[in-house]
């Protein structure tokens, strides 16, 4: 049996947990898993695997067949329920928002049930708002004048408005488009960095898994794990034919979100700058602003201008940012039209180009070094 077990300090802890329904249906079959504090776990698998039902019971929405669950070394049964519920942030698909109050009142219901005063609950809540990224006037609106992404950042907001160590999020941001859904990944990460708590999220998209979780437990019909670990390891190393399936064919791909680039070194590249004079040239050239930023290339035959400008260049590829994860400099490479990736500093100059070839070949590399 697959179990994550990690040293040091566990907000959550499943113990050799069973679930079985009154039909008969087993969701859970004896899974053990602790989550460790401060860390994103994400529980992720087909439809139908028993995460939710996994989820539910850390704050005893569903109760166990068997084994037990324990929050902060307490066995969750020894909790008052509505107690243990105000200790533990719920987000679930489609917000589940309040439909008759604003924007404002949903996210400060529970501090106001936890017996602050409207005036410093709302306080609290308009800083919320602006901690998830929303704008003030959204304020006084209802949940069904947002969009489906506003919604979950209230639902977001609302989770986090007790301050609660602990944050359950089911499937948060699967009903939402894929763009404004990445935008929400990233700003859990982002809250996240800043608050530290101890989260367990639900999934059935394996790449928003590997993205958010640093450990990530991929469960499998009948509630089995089918294996738990920290993303790199994942698609490195899958336990059996199921996870290889679930984690998809290009997971060596994938894989380079988890690789370094502190040794990959730029190449000159031949620029020239917008708002300049520019001679013809038989070879690509990387056009910059004043500031060295990238602002797209200028093809071989192109130039003999007055002055360069925006209009006779071609769209650039992907920027990989010194020292990010290899992944971003293959990509660089592949979707730049001269097949050379720009590599930029933290303030978005570019230092140099690198080619596939040359990310392969420094994979290569490593490879035949270790
Ligand atoms: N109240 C219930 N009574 C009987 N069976 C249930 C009940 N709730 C869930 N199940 C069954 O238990 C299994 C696990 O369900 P669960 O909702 O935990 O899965 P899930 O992995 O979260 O699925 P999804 O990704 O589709 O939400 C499923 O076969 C489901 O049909």
């Amino acid at each position: 049996m697959a179990v994550c077990d990690e040293k040091g300090a566990r907000v959550i802890e499943f113990q050799a947990v069973r679930k079985q329904y009154g039909n008969g249906t087993v969701a859970v079959e004896e899974l053990s898993l602790s989550v460790p504090v401060g860390t994103v776990t994400v529980l992720v698998g087909p439809s139908g695997c028993g995460k939710t039902t996994l989820m539910r019971m850390v704050n005893r929405m569903i109760e166990p067949s068997s084994g037990s669950v324990l929050v902060d070394g307490t066995d969750v049964r020894q909790r008052d329920p509505a107690q243990l519920r105000r200790g533990i942030g719920y987000v679930i698909q489609q917000a589940g928002l309040f439909p008759h109050r604003t924007v404002l009142d949903n996210i400060a219901t529970v501090p106001i049930l936890d017996g602050q005063t409207r005036r410093a609950a709302r306080a609290r809540a308009a800083e919320l708002l602006d901690r998830v990224g929303l704008p003030a006037e959204l304020a006084k609106r209802y949940p069904a004048q947002l969009s489906g992404g506003q919604q979950q950042r209230v639902g977001v907001a609302r989770a986090l408005a007790a301050d609660p160590p602990v944050l359950l999020m089911d499937e948060p941001f699967s009903a939402v488009d894929p763009v404004v859904r990445e935008g929400l990944q990233d700003e859990l990460l982002r809250l996240q960095d800043e608050l530290d708590k101890t989260v367990l999220f639900v999934t059935h998209d394996i790449d928003e898994a590997i993205k958010l979780g640093e450990k990530v437990a991929v469960l499998r019909q009948g509630g089995h794990l089918a294996q738990c670990a920290e993303p790199d390891e994942l698609l490195a190393e899958p336990a059996d034919d199921f996870v290889t399936s679930f984690v998809g064919r290009d997971r060596g791909y994938r894989r380079l979100s988890f690789v370094d680039s502190h040794d990959l070194k730029p190449r000159p590249v031949p620029t020239v700058e917008l708002g300049t004079a520019v001679d013809p040239s038989d070879q690509w050239r990387l056009a910059v602003d004043t500031e060295g930023k990238p602002r797209g290339w200028l093809a071989p035959g192109h130039g003999a201008e007055a002055v360069l400008s925006e209009k006779s260049l071609v769209a650039g590829g992907s920027l990989h940012q010194q020292d990010g994860p290899l992944r971003g400099a293959l990509d660089a490479a592949l979707s730049a039209p001269s097949g050379q990736g720009v590599v930029v500093d933290s303030e978005g100059a570019s230092l140099g180009v690198v080619t596939a070839e040359e990310v392969l070949a420094l994979l290569e590399r490593r490879r035949a070094a270790s």
